[in-house]
């Protein structure tokens, strides 16, 4: 039997599935044709999720994490997803503090203090940074570098940020009425679709500045749309905040993000673009499935067992206590 289990961090969920406990390894376009199924919405298991996470061997690692989102595209970084990895490599290893292989970097990881009872919480390294309209891409917005700047092709007065974690995001800072309007998902869906200004497509997350350290953000993902919250996103959100409103964040100092999601704290640390975010949050479990491995391959779920480990209820009892509920809802 194959084992995989549904994960979540601020409630943005993925199908984790260890390559190295299956008899014959699955290739990477099985693995995209499991995805699109298993993740789906209307048919997918469990309600479906936003990706998959697919840990392997790594040489010089604890082990190797590929993103997978949910409509079959790669990504180069999950910062939410990473907690979640992080956790299952320590509770697999008994390791603390361990390195994760990702696309383009090697990931210093730990586990930290639990949240709440039955919430565990980790930290994770999200990096490399950077501001180079190559590392995105984005292209025909007559600049090569983004920072707190009006793109009046994209918005007429919106400010915006584009920053690779490593992977791509477009930041701006927004009142309330835009964080929760439509204005988000109309730009989100653009920037995805073909287009000359992100041809590979962008995370889009709107913020809203709730006080000194405390944000709200809400993103349109790439690869996925909407989802409860993303880690790369509320990072590269984090160092927007510390470059472009020195008045209410700085460097070395302790975020709290809000989302729909949940929460997550930030740690923004670097300096002269040589920065690295520290991302820290939740890291749960809800359930554990398992299925032949031939059906696996098949993504036929027919079959499969499914456990709930209770974490879920955890985890809501947790996030009711948090401000600014409601704000924008969960998906
Ligand atoms: N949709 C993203 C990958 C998932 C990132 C997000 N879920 C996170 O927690 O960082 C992309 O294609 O770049």
């Amino acid at each position: 039997m194959a084992e995989l289990r549904r994960v979540h961090g601020s409630e943005n969920t993925f199908f984790l599935l260890d390559q190295t406990t299956l008899r014959q390894k699955l290739d990477q376009a099985t693995l995209v044709a499991l995805t699109q199924k298993i993740t789906d919405r209307r048919f997918g298991l469990l309600g479906g999720a936003d990706g998959m996470l697919i840990v392997d061997d790594a040489p010089q690692a604890t082990g190797a994490m590929t993103v997978i989102n949910a409509d079959g595209s790669l990504a180069k970084m999950c910062g939410n997803g990473l907690r979640t990895v992080a956790r299952y490599l320590s509770e697999k290893t008994g390791q603390q503090a361990f390195a994760v292989q990702t696309a383009e970097a090697k990931l210093r990881v730990r586990h930290v203090a639990d949240f709440a009872a039955g919430v565990p919480g980790y930290s994770v390294e999200i990096s490399p940074v950077s501001f180079a309209a190559a590392a995105l891409p984005f292209a025909s917005l007559n600049t090569q570098r983004i920072v707190d700047q009006v793109l009046p092709a994209l918005d007429p007065a919106l400010h915006f940020t584009a920053v690779a974690v490593p992977n791509p995001h477009l930041i701006a800072f927004v009142g309330e009425a835009d964080l929760a309007g439509e204005k988000l998902g109309a730009l989100g869906r653009r920037l995805n679709a073909p287009n000359p200004y992100f041809p590979e497509g962008v995370n889009v997350t709107f913020a809203a500045i709730e006080g000194p350290h405390t944000l709200f953000a809400r993103t349109f993902e790439r690869g996925v749309g909407f989802t409860n919250a993303c880690g790369t996103g509320m990072a590269a959100t984090s160092l927007a905040f510390v470059l472009t409103h020195p008045e209410a964040a700085a460097l070395d100092q302790v975020n709290t993000v809000y989302n729909p999601g949940g929460v997550v704290k930030t740690n923004v640390h670097g300096s002269g673009d040589d920065y690295w975010i520290e991302l820290i949050g939740n890291a749960t479990t809800t359930h554990l499935i398992a299925v032949p491995e031939a059906a696996l391959r098949q993504a036929d779920f027919a079959g499969a067992e499914v456990a709930a480990t209770g974490e879920a209820v955890a985890y809501e009892a947790y996030v009711a206590t948090l401000p600014y509920r409601g704000l924008v809802a969960a998906i």
